[in-house]
């Protein structure tokens, strides 16, 4: 068995959702995850923004203008009179259902509810779509086996018993749909594996049921060599290490949700990624060893903030680099780059909830400086010890810009540096000339 998941662009349209069904209405047994209709998830997080704010005729517009996208979608989608309307009963029951939080306060548990809608619509559209055209499907739903523990991390546990459970029941066809990104928690509500966390389901699933291989596929020829949104004449490579893709999620290359790689790993299970619009391309493949290649690809992560902390008690002392480590835990901050000299540590973090509680915590220890708008680019390539030589290259290659931050040693597949934002493109520009079209 294998599991397929088709991102937003994928089923972005009816005719999108046509293709799909063709690419997966072979006889092999697979489970396909679908992520919402593009867009469709942006729009219901302005329509809890609305909501929040009490803005009624706001929210009842965006209702009404994404329920009027569905219900032209359905029209195109379905041939028969009689699938058009199953298609505009099942979109109207929700979009009655998001109106009904219209004038009432509203609260965090709802939200979650109301951004899960997207990916129970576009299944259930496909499972009516499969069905007009005979071809038998099981729908399952996510909420009935994908769930978080109270740190909000995958239970594992019971995501492999409930899947197990589903399965096993005669009925089940060989083409199982189910939802992306949703999930319960560890209280039963509804929840998510925030946003992107398709990718994220997909591989879950994967891990449980042990399939041959997890594919992702998306609307680009795979993982590219740098972000095509920002680098011209990038290319796709076609084959990655499951720690080399990880560094690669993980700083910044959207086309994978950061911790779809974790789960993938520790099950060994192969990776697919592959283009929709052009199934045919052979994508590429993450699997535990990839062959090495001095600079395989380039990533970068915005939003960046860097702490420096100085102080001269940390000459010679020990338990200080813990004594602030200990600050970010208990504001449940990750960590991303750290640099240490004798009397300062420099260290990144991306979420700057608890900014203000950090720094206050953090002046016991001594003057704090804070400069934000950061971006890490990551260069992923063989930085093992004995490829001498690499770095000097790394750094030649942006000898124009200003780098607030090095790291190199600590992954034997990475060197990561920090840059301003507006540094960006011109950083990967650079890298992309110099080291991955070389
Ligand atoms: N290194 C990269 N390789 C390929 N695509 C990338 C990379 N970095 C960023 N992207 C962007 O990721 C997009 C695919 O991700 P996403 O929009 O989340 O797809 P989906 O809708 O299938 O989930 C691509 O269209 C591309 O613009
Ligand atoms: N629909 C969700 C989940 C997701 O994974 O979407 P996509 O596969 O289109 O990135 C989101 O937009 O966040």
């Amino acid at each position: 068995m294998n599991v397929l998941k088709f991102g937003g662009t994928s089923v972005g349209s009816a005719q999108r959702i046509q293709e799909v069904a063709k690419l997966i209405s072979d006889d092999q047994p697979k489970i396909v995850v679908l992520s919402a209709m593009s867009g469709t998830t942006n729009t219901l997080v302005d329509i809890t923004n609305h909501l929040y704010r009490n803005d009624r005729q706001e929210a009842l517009t965006t209702i009404q203008n994404l329920e009027l996208d569905y219900l032209m979608t359905i029209s195109d989608l379905y041939s028969t009179e009689e699938f058009k309307h199953r298609g505009q009963e099942f979109v109207q029951t929700i979009f009655t259902y998001l109106r009904s939080f219209i004038n009432k306060d509203f609260y965090p548990l709802q939200e979650k509810a109301v951004v899960a809608q997207g990916e129970i619509i576009s299944t259930t559209l496909m499972y009516y779509y499969l069905q007009e055209q005979g071809i038998p499907s099981t729908l399952l739903s996510a909420l009935d086996f994908m769930r978080i523990d109270k740190d909000c991390e995958p239970d594992y546990f019971y995501i492999e018993q409930n899947l197990k459970r589903l399965l096993s029941n005669p009925a089940t066809e060989r083409i199982i749909i189910t939802q992306g990104f949703i999930c319960r928690n560890a209280y039963g509500e509804i929840d998510n594996l925030k946003r992107g966390g398709s990718d994220y389901s997909a591989a879950l699933i994967g891990a449980a049921l042990n399939v041959e291989e997890i594919q992702i596929w998306t609307d680009i020829d795979g993982v590219h060599n740098s972000d095509p949104r920002y680098v011209k004449n990038t290319k796709a490579i076609r084959s990655l290490s499951f720690d080399e893709a990880a560094e690669l999620a993980y700083f910044g290359a959207k086309i994978l949700h950061p911790s779809s790689i974790q789960p993938a790993k520790k099950a060994n299970i192969p990776v697919r990624m592959k283009n929709t619009m052009n199934p045919s391309d052979e994508g590429t493949l993450i699997t535990k060893e990839s062959p090495i290649k001095d600079f395989k690809a380039v990533a970068a992560k915005d939003g960046i903030t860097a702490i420096k902390v100085k102080s001269s008690n940390m000459l010679l002392a020990y338990g200080f680099v813990r004594k602030v480590f200990e600050i970010f835990e208990s504001w449940k901050t990750p960590i991303d780059m750290i640099a240490t000299s004798e009397v300062a540590i420099s260290l990144t973090i991306d979420s700057t909830c608890h900014l203000e509680d950090i720094k206050k915590d953090l002046t016991k220890y001594g003057t704090i400086e804070v400069e934000e708008s950061l971006s890490i680019i990551c260069i992923v390539g063989d930085c093992s010890i004995n490829n001498s030589g690499l770095a000097a290259r790394a750094l030649t290659a942006l000898k124009d810009i200003p780098l607030h931050m090095i790291s190199y040693g600590a992954s034997e597949h990475s060197i990561s540096l920090l840059v301003k934002q507006t540094d960006k493109q011109k950083a990967l520009e650079a890298l992309s000339e110099r080291l991955l079209n070389q």
